[in-house]
């Protein structure tokens, strides 16, 4: 055969590559991204230094310098792509108040695995996400969260009796985590069996530490037994949530008992309506379940794990805790002999405990479990005078307005008070320890009255001091105390 054909097609290929190369180059080079370093290595870029930084608690620093460096601004490339760090509240407000179809919560690879293609996070900017979102919040509402004040306040009184029991010393973190997972479990999810409770709670730790793991699936490795635990899961509760099905079509189950029943009833009723909505699909449950389940209880029990060590660090913000929640309960005595409610917490003792909430939000402020979170350019878009291609990463970042003079006065200081709303308003977009914007926490409200109900039950029962009174903080995405936190109980009956 001639090679001319041949030569004709290689040369003409050659030239449609370099046309191409050198239309990209110009449009690119019309282009002005901002200032930062993508790292030396492809696909890798910064991301082993930053997450480093993270671990050590160092990711404030390692921002700090290349804001130093590069302005608020900065580019660098993160897990796998090319990402943009924008700082400062008007920035924050410009990446948490962007609409989906432009800035989309997307997770890295190893956590979109675990939770499902089809939870919340994933399908933020298709028409998934606002009747997923809906199902979830009809249950999430204070108006019905109230209704399960007295069942979590029984049940967090009797899982802290049972667990202290006989103990002088617990492991705040372990002991927090099984906690919220076992309110979770049973208010979230409708879950009152305890050994399907204990078989969850042990395939959940194989995929919390699948999320953070290196992304290899292959026999024996970390992400390998996450996938493996999560379709345990699967088997584990797709039958419960048939038989719940059942139960909400034969009338025999309210819908409203939790956010499984609220997610599985809007299934059944657009199935049995033909609304034009796509009904919620099983798939959609599951994986919004497995995601629910892993936002929900880790966090609370991070922010449980880091109240308690405040408490135990400052005597005064204690005292001053226990005298609110002392007080709560001689409220309840008075009501009890005028012949009101029952013992038990009721949503009002909740909402009387205005300074445990301000602590609360205060130790968030200086630790934010979050440090920030990823969004993904779906189109091109700008900020600041840059451009941010399609595709790029966008990252936020907490402690830049939590940490922000102008916003926070003296920052350092930790002072509840600067949550009073009638002596200090604090502008949107600033603090961001449950988010802003479009995406901001749903369960908000849950791990409100989760966190007052579970203190009210540690201060009123016990004093602690810390095991070791300079334990540090690390991060893998939440904070966590490096040896988890142990303390030395005293049972307030012997004090
Ligand atoms: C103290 C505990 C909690 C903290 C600190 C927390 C923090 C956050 C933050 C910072 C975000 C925004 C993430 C972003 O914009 O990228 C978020 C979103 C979310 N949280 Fe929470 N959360 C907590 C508890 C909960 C609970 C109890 C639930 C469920 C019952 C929950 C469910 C969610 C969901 C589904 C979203 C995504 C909302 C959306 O994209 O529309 N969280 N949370």
């Amino acid at each position: 055969m001639s090679t001319f054909p041949v030569l004709m097609i290689v040369s003409a290929v050659t030239l449609l590559f370099l046309f191409r190369l050198v239309r990209k180059h110009k449009r690119d080079s019309s282009k002005s991204y901002p200032k930062g370093s993508m790292g030396f290595l492809p696909v890798i870029g910064e991301s082993l230094s930053f997450v480093n930084a993270h671990k050590a608690n160092r990711g404030q620093e390692w921002v700090e310098e290349r804001v130093a460096k590069y302005g608020p601004i900065f580019k660098t490339s993160l897990m796998g792509g090319p990402t943009v760090f924008i700082t400062g509240r008007a920035g924050t407000k410009f990446v948490l108040g962007a609409e989906t179809e432009v800035l989309a919560p997307r997770q890295p690879f190893t956590i979109a695995a675990i939770m499902g293609k089809h939870n919340l996070f994933e399908v933020s900017g298709t028409k998934r996400y606002k009747p997923l979102r809906r199902a979830m919040m009809s249950f999430l509402k204070p108006d019905i969260l109230q209704g399960h004040t007295k069942l979590m306040d029984n049940m967090v009184k009797a899982r802290i009796d049972n667990e202290t029991k006989g103990k002088d010393t617990i492991t705040t973190i372990s002991f927090m985590k099984k906690l919220t997972f076992h309110v979770a479990s049973q208010i979230l999810f409708g879950i009152a069996d305890d050994s399907t409770e204990e078989a969850l709670y042990k395939e959940f730790g194989y995929c919390f530490e699948a999320m953070w793991s290196a992304p290899f699936n292959f026999p024996g490795t970390t992400f390998r037994k996450g996938i493996q635990a999560r379709k345990r899961i699967v088997n584990t509760m797709l039958p419960i949530m048939e038989k719940r099905k059942e139960q909400i079509k034969k009338g025999t189950l309210n819908p409203m008992n939790d956010v499984l029943s609220c997610m599985l009833s809007l299934e059944t009723e657009a199935a049995e309506n033909g609304d034009h909505e796509e009904p919620i699909t099983m798939n959609e449950v599951i994986d919004n379940f497995v995601a629910l389940m892993i936002a929900s209880h880790d966090s609370s029990a991070a922010v449980l794990t880091w109240v308690i060590w405040k408490l135990a660090k400052d005597r005064e913000i204690y005292d001053n805790v226990v005298r609110e929640q002392m007080s709560i309960i001689e409220e309840r005595k008075q009501r009890q002999e005028g012949g009101g409610e029952a013992d038990g917490l009721i949503w009002g003792d909740v909402s009387k405990m205005k300074y445990t909430w301000r602590v609360v939000q205060e130790v968030v402020r200086v630790i934010p479990p979050f440090f920030g979170s990823f969004r993904t350019a779906i189109k091109d878009t700008s900020y600041g005078g840059y451009d941010i291609p399609k595709g790029w990463q966008v990252f936020w970042v907490a402690f830049s307005t939590h940490m922000n003079n102008d916003i926070f006065n003296d920052p350092a200081k930790f002072d509840p008070s600067r949550f009073d709303s009638k002596s200090n308003i604090i502008p949107p977009y600033s603090y961001l320890a449950f988010g802003a914007g479009h995406h901001i926490c749903i369960g908000l409200e849950f791990a409100r009255v989760e966190a007052l109900v579970v203190l009210h039950h540690m201060v009123t029962k016990f004093e602690w001091s810390l095991v070791n009174s300079d334990e540090k903080l690390t991060r893998l995405a939440l904070p966590y105390p490096e040896m988890g936190l142990p303390i030395n109980l005293i049972s307030r009956s012997s004090c």
